[in-house]
């Protein structure tokens, strides 16, 4: 479970971008993150990946106080939290399999990845999470052949497969079509209700979060404004976003 309480980011000598903010997340949800562009939405996945720096407030996963722990709570949100970008990364000359048991760069020692070396338990816990994302016909091209949406479930499988048990997707969808999109956030989804992954991702554009999200939150101005579960957005709610 995440506990996050009076999270609040001011940029030094710059504006506050995050005010404050409170959120529980139970292990399994889909969140989706709702606002307006330069609402705070990146920013706030970056503060949970603890890519930015907190000026102020409480981080507690599954009890552990992250931000008072030092280095063991970095250890452990480097361990089971993974933030996607909205291009992933892959090595684009490595095959999906290659790049989902490498590794990211943060996840991987140096000589793994230079090497590319694979162990046999690693190929078969591999092969079976790039089956569950139904991407088993995919797995020995080479990432720089796979569509948007393939790369994006690449992305999905080497976070499983490192350990992942929170996914942090920033935009994971857009610019892809929206048949792939419905079956990457599909995917998304399936992981939450089966595996109790726990996923937030940023999706403002079109009715994916209304879809797909078990809820919904929205940022205005760095403020949590909209927190609702298992219902569309009213309209009045839409205005504030
Ligand atoms: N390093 C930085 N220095 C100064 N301002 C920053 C920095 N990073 C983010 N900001 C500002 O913080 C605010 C929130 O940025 P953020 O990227 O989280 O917005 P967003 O809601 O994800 O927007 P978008 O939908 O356009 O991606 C923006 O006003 C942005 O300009």
């Amino acid at each position: 479970m995440i506990r996050i309480s009076n999270l609040t980011k001011v940029i030094p000598g710059g504006p506050k971008v995050l005010d404050d903010i409170h959120l529980d997340v139970e292990d399994g949800e889909f969140i989706a993150i709702k606002g307006a562009s330069g609402s705070g939405k990146s920013m706030l996945l970056k503060c949970l990946a603890l890519q930015e720096k907190w000026t102020r407030g409480t981080y507690k996963l599954d009890g552990t106080d992250i931000l008072k722990q030092g280095l063991t709570g970095r250890f452990k949100v480097r361990r089971e939290v993974a933030y996607l970008e909205e291009k992933p990364v892959l090595y684009p000359s490595k095959t999906g399999l290659k790049n989902v048991i490498i590794g990211s760069v943060t996840q991987t020692p140096a000589w793994r990845r230079w090497t590319g070396m694979v162990r046999g338990d690693d190929y078969m816990g591999a092969m079976d999470t790039i089956e569950k994302l139904g991407l088993l016909d995919k797995a020995h091209l080479k990432a720089e052949k796979m569509s948007g949406g393939e790369r994006q479930r690449i992305a999905v499988a080497r976070a499983l497969v490192h350990g992942a048990k929170i996914i942090l997707a920033d935009e994971p969808v857009s610019g892809l079509d929206p048949h792939t999109a419905d079956q990457v956030l599909a995917d998304l989804k399936r992981l939450c209700t089966e595996q109790r992954v726990t996923v937030i991702a940023v999706l403002h554009q079109g009715d994916y979060a209304e879809r797909f999200a078990d809820r919904i939150i929205g940022l205005n101005n760095g403020k949590l404004v909209i927190d609702i579960r298992g219902r569309r957005l009213t309209e009045r709610e839409k205005m504030l976003l």
